[in-house]
């Protein structure tokens, strides 16, 4: 028991919640046929969260960063995205660095609530106002990508807009139970600040994970 303690906090084994292969369905890579690594665990707290069930990590099994990456290999698509959860929570580095010696691109979601760790070739920033952002995300972010839920995280999202570097992509998506509330006001709102684009989670329309 000590022992797979010891292994978590290294980063060499990780609780797994599930692990699919799906397209990614959100953000500046939608569209791409991905393998999803969704660890256990989550200290943010969303109110609209939509894996909410993810949040208690005891509940997954952990398995050894061999075993992951060896369920990644088994589809053709060369692009994984390690999602949670939190991921940051965990030490990323042993994972990133095995799934690019294999030739994946790896993927990052994140809150970015807790330090940085591992090597990714794209990292989406979805910052939350219910624990914030640590200051090593915002050197790191390529994608920016706000979830709209009240007429405040325009603001919210304005904010961290200036935090991130010139180069990194601002996204707005609609919380997907308000979306018939928000959606004409993000498009409005993209129309008028062009810096801004528009991302649906469009794997629920598709009815896929
Ligand atoms: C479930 S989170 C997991 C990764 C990380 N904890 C995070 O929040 O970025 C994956 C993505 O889904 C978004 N998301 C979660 N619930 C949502 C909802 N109800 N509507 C729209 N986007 C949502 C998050 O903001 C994040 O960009
Ligand atoms: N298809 C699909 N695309 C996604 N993009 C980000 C997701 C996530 O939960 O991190 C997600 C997800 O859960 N499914
Ligand atoms: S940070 Fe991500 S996983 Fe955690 S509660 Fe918020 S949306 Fe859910
Ligand atoms: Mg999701």
């Amino acid at each position: 028991m000590e022992e797979l303690k010891n292994k978590v906090n290294e980063g060499l084994a990780l609780p797994v919640m599930e692990a699919f292969y799906t397209i990614q369905g959100e953000g500046t890579h939608v569209g791409t046929a991905a393998y999803f690594i969704r660890l256990g665990g989550c200290d943010v707290g969303c109110v609209w969260c939509d894996v909410k069930e993810s949040w208690d990590a005891g509940k997954w099994p952990i398995l050894a960063i061999e075993e992951i990456v060896k369920g990644a290999l088994e589809y053709p698509g060369r692009m994984v995205v390690i999602t949670g959860g939190e991921p940051l929570m965990y030490s990323l580095g042993p994972l990133t660095k095995l799934l690019k010696a294999q030739g994946f691109r790896v993927h990052l979601e994140t809150s970015g609530a807790h330090p940085f760790s591992g090597e990714f070739d794209w990292v989406c920033f979805s910052p939350k106002k219910f624990k914030k952002p640590h200051p090593s995300i915002y050197e790191k972010a390529d994608e920016l990508k706000v979830v709209v839920y009240h007429n405040s995280d325009f603001d919210f999202a304005e904010t961290h807009a200036k935090n991130v570097a010139d180069t990194c992509k601002k996204i707005l998506q609609p919380e997907w139970g308000k979306k018939d509330q928000f959606l004409g006001k993000i498009i409005d709102y993209v129309k008028s600040r062009p810096i801004w684009k528009i991302s649906l989670q469009t794997h629920k329309f598709m009815d896929i994970p």
